[in-house]
């Protein structure tokens, strides 16, 4: 099941449990929506009691003891109303607020597969977009429909005590009511979904866009990327117009029956009063409590719309929640070696990526022994990446095995795998937190001594004076550079046994070169490094050299013995980049 398949999944009985209040928030609630539907139904009781009284030749006084009870009871049913919603909305808060995180908590847990199948607006999305849709929903649900079909319930009992013929109309009537609604809702569903579904493609081409309008700026792609956002807008704008369509039509469709209703409620009334089985009051009281059928009518069909909302939004939480790594955890997790650099044997590996039939590795074979680099050359697209993936275990391969330190990566254990392997990509995150968070990732810090050492090692230690609060200082306009030797500050940090390191293709000003050379060889010092390089001057600090092509090793040894090899493909690319061999 796909959370992209809005309203055929079914909604994860787990996403209500999270929703679910304590016991006694749950009673005071109780007690609220109680006291807020018994008022208003107590109401038409005082009017029949005044028409009879007034009828009858009572007292002013009297009567306006009357008319000073009814506007107690109006009051307090206002009263209860507002701490019903009151408590409705903490709850349903807190409830989403709980869901919020978990969905936060499960996504960022589900692998690479899934996040390239995503972009990250329809997260945003799913995770904010759809829970806030829950929670007006779960607040709408205690407040008007709980309330409105307690009232309902209240005004069918009472008026079956009135006249049991009149009671039976009333009953058929809003039975009628409530099944038209409920094939009318099974009607709007699908269209709710489609307006959410194109709203998140929406987002996700805003979000996508947005974080790469230096590119677009740069390459004029701008009046293609405002296309494709027309073309999503109008999308949205069809999907909305339909979904609103519906809606009014169902709006409609009620009104005509609530007058009819009424209509003959009222004639029904009449006929009884002529009788004479009821008095005038009565009759009044009658006619009120079938105007009272109307409101929670109301309410219900307009809570409708956002319960289509809260259903498709629960079913595409629910499949997200049900998406589950594909990479499997080991049966019995095997910790890597605690200390030290870690070996690397790549054995037979081929690997496709999810989703697309062709596979972009097969059969790379390669040994490292604890501490020695490896240069990963080849042109773009051979599988560099691909291949660096394979080794910090983002996807398992499809055939062969990627062993570190000794322990094959499926049945290495996940923990122990990311505290001793660590990657250095040009395309470096920072956050918009403090120096220090953005150093240790938001995990407990070491010490700011440490960071500061760090920061220093890297050449960032100028950087890190100049700042206005230090290490608390929040990250803002960063250079590249800066960014680099951020990122190597992240890896010292971690100290892990082997380092897979994306070489930076862009050129840096030659002082911020220099600082990142000498961080790449004392990050790489005493440590197995697998290094995809982009010049090959960098080469010169490697032990061995693959060179790739379409996913295959084409050349692979010791640099030295390549580089002295007049026939090499190593050697002729140092000769073509006049670097001596
Ligand atoms: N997430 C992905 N999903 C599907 N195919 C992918 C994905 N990432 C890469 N590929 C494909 O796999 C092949 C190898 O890509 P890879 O990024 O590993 O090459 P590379 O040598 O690192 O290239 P570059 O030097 O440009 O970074 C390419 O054909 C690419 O289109």
């Amino acid at each position: 099941m796909r959370p992209s398949d809005p309203g055929t999944a079914r909604p994860d009985t787990s996403v209500l449990r999270l929703l679910r209040p304590g016991r006694r928030p749950a009673a005071a609630l109780a007690a609220a929506v109680a006291a807020a539907t018994a008022l208003p139904l107590a109401a038409p009781q005082i009017t029949r009691r005044f028409v009879d009284d007034a009828i009858g030749g009572a007292s002013t006084r009297h009567l306006t003891l009357i008319a000073l009870a009814y506007l107690g009871i109006a009051l307090a049913g206002q009263a209860a109303r507002m701490v019903t919603a009151w408590l409705a909305s903490r709850f349903a808060w807190d409830g989403t607020n709980r869901l919020r995180e978990r969905l936060a908590g499960h996504a960022l847990g589900l692998d690479l597969a899934y996040h390239g199948r995503h972009t990250p607006g329809e997260m945003i999305e799913r995770v904010d977009g759809d829970v806030v849709a829950v929670a007006d929903f779960v607040v709408a649900f205690l407040l008007d429909v709980v309330a409105s079909v307690l009232l309902l319930a209240g005004v069918v009992v009472i008026v079956f005590g009135v006249d049991w013929r009149i009671g039976c109309a009333l009953l058929a009537y809003c039975l009628l009511i409530g099944f038209g609604m409920a094939r009318a809702q099974r009607l709007a569903v699908p269209s709710a979904a489609r307006s959410r579904a194109a709203g998140a493609a929406l987002m996700g081409n805003l979000e996508e866009r947005l974080a790469g309008a230096e590119d677009i700026r740069a390459n004029g792609a701008g009046e293609h990327t405002v296309r494709r956002f027309h073309q999503a807008s109008a999308a949205l704008y069809r999907a909305e117009t339909a979904d609103a369509r519906v809606g009014t039509t169902l709006l409609a469709g009620t009104s005509v029956a609530f007058a009819l209703g009424t209509a003959i409620m009222i004639a029904l009334a009449a006929w009884t009063l002529r009788s004479g089985t009821i008095t005038v009051g009565t009759a009044v009281l009658l006619f009120q409590y079938t105007l009272m059928v109307r409101t929670p009518f109301e309410r219900l069909i307009d809570q409708l719309r956002q319960y289509q909302a809260a259903l498709a939004g629960l079913a595409r939480i629910g499949g997200l929640l049900a998406e589950r790594r594909t990479l499997p955890a080991p049966a019995r997790p095997r910790p890597l070696p605690e200390s030290g650099p870690l070996g690397l044997r790549v054995d037979g590996a081929g690997f496709a990526y999810p989703d697309d039939d062709e596979q972009v590795l097969s059969g790379i074979t390669l040994t490292l022994a604890p501490g020695e680099k490896l240069g990963l050359v080849g042109r773009t697209g051979s599988g560099k990446t691909t291949l660096a993936r394979l080794v910090l275990r983002l996807y398992d391969p499809v055939e062969g095995s990627v062993r570190v330190g000794g322990v094959d990566l499926r049945e290495a254990d996940p923990a122990s795998l990311r505290s001793r392997l660590c990657v250095v990509t040009q395309d470096v995150r920072l956050f918009g937190a403090s120096v220090r968070d953005n150093l240790t990732l938001f995990r407990p810090s070491p010490g700011d001594e440490r960071l500061r050492e760090i920061l220093t090692g890297v050449g960032l230690g100028d950087w890190l004076a100049a700042l206005p609060d230090g290490l608390d200082t929040e990250l803002r306009g960063v250079s590249a550079g800066e960014s680099q030797l951020l990122a190597f500050a992240r890896a010292f940090l971690a100290d892990p046994g082997l380092v897979v390191l994306d070489e930076a293709s862009s050129r840096l000003d030659p002082g911020t070169e220099r600082r990142i050379e000498h961080s790449i060889d004392r990050l790489l010092d005493g440590r197995t490094g697998v290094i995809i390089a982009h010049r090959l001057s960098s080469l010169s600090r490697v032990d061995k050299i693959a060179v790739l092509d379409h996913g295959k090793i084409i050349e692979y040894g010791r640099r030295a013995d390549l580089a002295a090899d007049p026939h090499s493909r190593f050697g002729r690319l140092l000769d073509l980049a006049g670097v001596r061999r």
